[in-house]
């Protein structure tokens, strides 16, 4: 299972082998992979510092990697023809934005470079940038800075977008203004590639994960393939305990110690009842210690049963591994 296959094919928009990149002595890629399918959206994870920001400036061809193979909509992005980069839209981190400007004058500027730009009033309109519009640059908050940074790099009508952090610095509201549109261009045909901290966001975006890790991808799949339960007894499965009395300090002494890795969470719960979540468990045998503890003190268990795995346990559990591949990766 560790020598997973790339899953592209063909008529995939972008494919990136086996990426090596270093800068001096520094190694940040170290065979990295990673593809996108036309029309859908590929979420790259990582720590910080994993190689990200790297590999996505390798994918649109703004640096070279040492080796490797990377074609973008068909051609090598680094040696990219006038005709190949006017497909792709770009959203730097950090924005990149010339401080001088008004948000107004940076669209239009932008918009003049294209022979059929889009519409700058409806994307002022839907990315919430009608009411700041006319400041410049350099006064708008973060979160104004992104939304314009987006709205610059779709100006284009790319077929391709890669967005760095999109939701970086944006309040709720503002990231789900952001979610909301690029599910939007996903339905309009647009394949699109992002990195993100937010696994919350990874989860509802995402048609296909990439997770890297030292400048390796470590696993790659589907949301609801990366967090099947079935996955062995090594994979984190959080236990939900509810139970009638609150659990005495003893007996969360004595589950947390039982159970190494573990943290014991209360649960905000509605009812009458008391909640807890068990951290990384990892199956049978540890739901087994659980249930002899619980039996010692004579807790009463109203229920008892391994919460759904999140992309966050999936996060959590690669970034424990030690070694150069995930027995995650399909
Ligand atoms: N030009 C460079 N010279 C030296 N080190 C670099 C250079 N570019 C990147 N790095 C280092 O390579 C590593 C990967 O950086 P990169 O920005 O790609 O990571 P990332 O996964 O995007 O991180 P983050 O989530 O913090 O944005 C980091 O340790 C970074 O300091």
């Amino acid at each position: 299972m560790s020598t997973s296959p790339l899953p592209a094919n063909s008529s995939s928009a972008l494919i990136a082998t086996d990426v090596h990149y270093r800068v001096k002595d520094k190694v940040i890629l170290d065979g990295a992979f990673l593809a996108a399918e036309p029309g859908s959206i590929t979420v790259l994870l990582g720590p910080n510092g994993a190689g990200k920001t790297t590999l996505l400036s390798i994918a649109q061809g703004l640096e070279r990697p040492n080796s490797g193979d990377v074609k973008l909509l068909g051609e090598n992005p680094y040696r990219a023809s006038a005709a190949l980069r006017s497909r792709v839209g770009v959203m730097l981190q950090d924005g990149g934005l010339p401080p001088s400007l008004t948000a107004d004058r940076l669209l239009h500027h932008v918009a003049g470079f294209f022979q059929e730009p889009a519409d700058v009033a409806e994307l002022k309109a839907r990315l919430g940038i009608d009411e700041y519009a006319k400041t410049t640059i350099r006064n708008l908050s973060g979160g104004q800075k992104q939304r314009l940074a987006l709205a610059a790099a779709l100006l284009g009508k790319p077929e391709f977008v890669f967005l760095d952090e999109p939701s970086a610095g944006l309040d709720p509201q503002s990231r789900q203004i952001v979610f909301d549109f690029i599910l939007e261009l996903k339905a309009a045909g647009m394949t699109i590639l992002l990195t993100t901290h937010l696994l919350s966001e990874a989860d509802s975006l995402a048609d296909y994960v990439y997770l890297l890790k030292q400048g390796k991808t470590v696993a790659h799949g589907t949301v609801a393939e990366l967090t099947r339960q079935d996955r062995g007894t090594d994979s984190i499965q959080p236990l939900l305990l509810c139970t009638t009395e609150p659990l005495s300090p003893t007996v969360r002494n004595e589950l947390i110690n039982a159970l190494p890795a573990s943290e014991l969470h209360d649960e905000p719960n509605g009812s009458s009842n008391y909640k807890y979540l068990l951290d990384g468990c990892r199956g049978a045998a540890d739901l087994a210690v659980v249930a002899k503890i619980l039996a010692a003190h004579d807790v009463t268990t109203l229920d008892f049963h391994f919460r759904p795995r999140t992309l966050e346990d999936v996060f959590f559990e690669v970034a424990q591994q030690q070694g150069s591949e995930s027995e995650l990766a399909q």
